[in-house]
């Protein structure tokens, strides 16, 4: 696959969460989940986060994609703060900078494979011949030369989690947030796409974080961190 020279992102600041803080609010009281969490990642560093269920992982990964607000603190994304810029503001930030993956593939089922990586390209401006040459691209380097007219429906499990990941990197964001990326696949597919998903983030020099609760996975990556009572810490 080609990607960007590595040298071109490395160090870079990616992602940098400061003092996040998030509570959620219900008939039941509040519930404070993040109490001032810390974390940065460069370009082409890959972490893993591992936490028990229940303590932050997913609500995590949505603030750092700019998915939601925090109640306290900010999120800088390529060392710019998100928190002062409006909705329309931080979508186009967050397809330009960020690709997402998560544990159930979320492809547009009426769509071929090669069109579920065509079209957040082309969302983002890119011209139809560029998108369709990258996704080809990234589609053979996944191994799924021949697949690219199937429709989600008929490709298995690990090949839709591999257009899925192939669609995260197509907008080449420098960060990937990804929520349990082979969690729904049996141990032998997940460990594939797994090596997979790790070749082709350390390939560009993406940064990565990867929530997981399988710790052998986690082992491969950079660095492990943990939620301890809505706070980032090492594990
Ligand atoms: N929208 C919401 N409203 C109220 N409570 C919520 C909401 N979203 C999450 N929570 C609660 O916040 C806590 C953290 O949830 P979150 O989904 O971030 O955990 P997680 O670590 O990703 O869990 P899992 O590993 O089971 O996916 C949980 O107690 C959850 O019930």
């Amino acid at each position: 696959m080609s990607e960007a020279p590595r040298h071109d992102s490395m160090g870079t600041e990616r992602l940098r969460l400061a003092a996040v803080e998030r509570r959620y609010r219900s008939e039941a009281g509040e519930l404070p989940v993040l109490r001032g969490a810390d974390l940065t990642l460069n370009g082409g560093e890959i972490v893993a986060l591992v936490a028990p269920s229940g303590t932050g992982k997913s609500t995590l990964l949505h603030l750092a994609g700019l998915l939601e607000r925090p109640d306290g603190g900010e999120v800088f994304i390529n060392g710019q703060a998100a928190g002062s810029l409006g909705d329309e503001a931080r979508s186009a930030l967050r397809g330009r900078a960020i690709g997402f993956v998560y544990q159930f593939h979320h492809l547009l089922p009426e769509f071929t494979a090669l069109e579920n990586v065509v079209l957040p390209q082309m969302a983002n401006g890119t011209p139809e011949r560029t998108a369709n040459a990258r996704a080809h691209e990234l589609l053979a380097g996944f191994g799924l030369e021949g697949r690219e007219a199937h429709r989600p429906g008929r490709l298995s499990g690990g090949e839709q989690q591999r257009v899925a990941i192939a669609r995260a990197l197509a907008n080449r964001p420098g960060l990937l947030l990804a929520d349990e990326p082979t969690g729904n696949l049996d141990v032998e597919t997940s460990e594939r796409v797994f090596a997979q998903l790790l070749e082709a983030v350390r390939g560009a020099g993406v940064a990565a974080l990867i929530a997981t609760h399988n710790p052998e996975l986690a082992a491969r990556m950079d660095r492990v961190v943990t939620l301890r009572e809505g706070h980032i810490v090492p594990a």
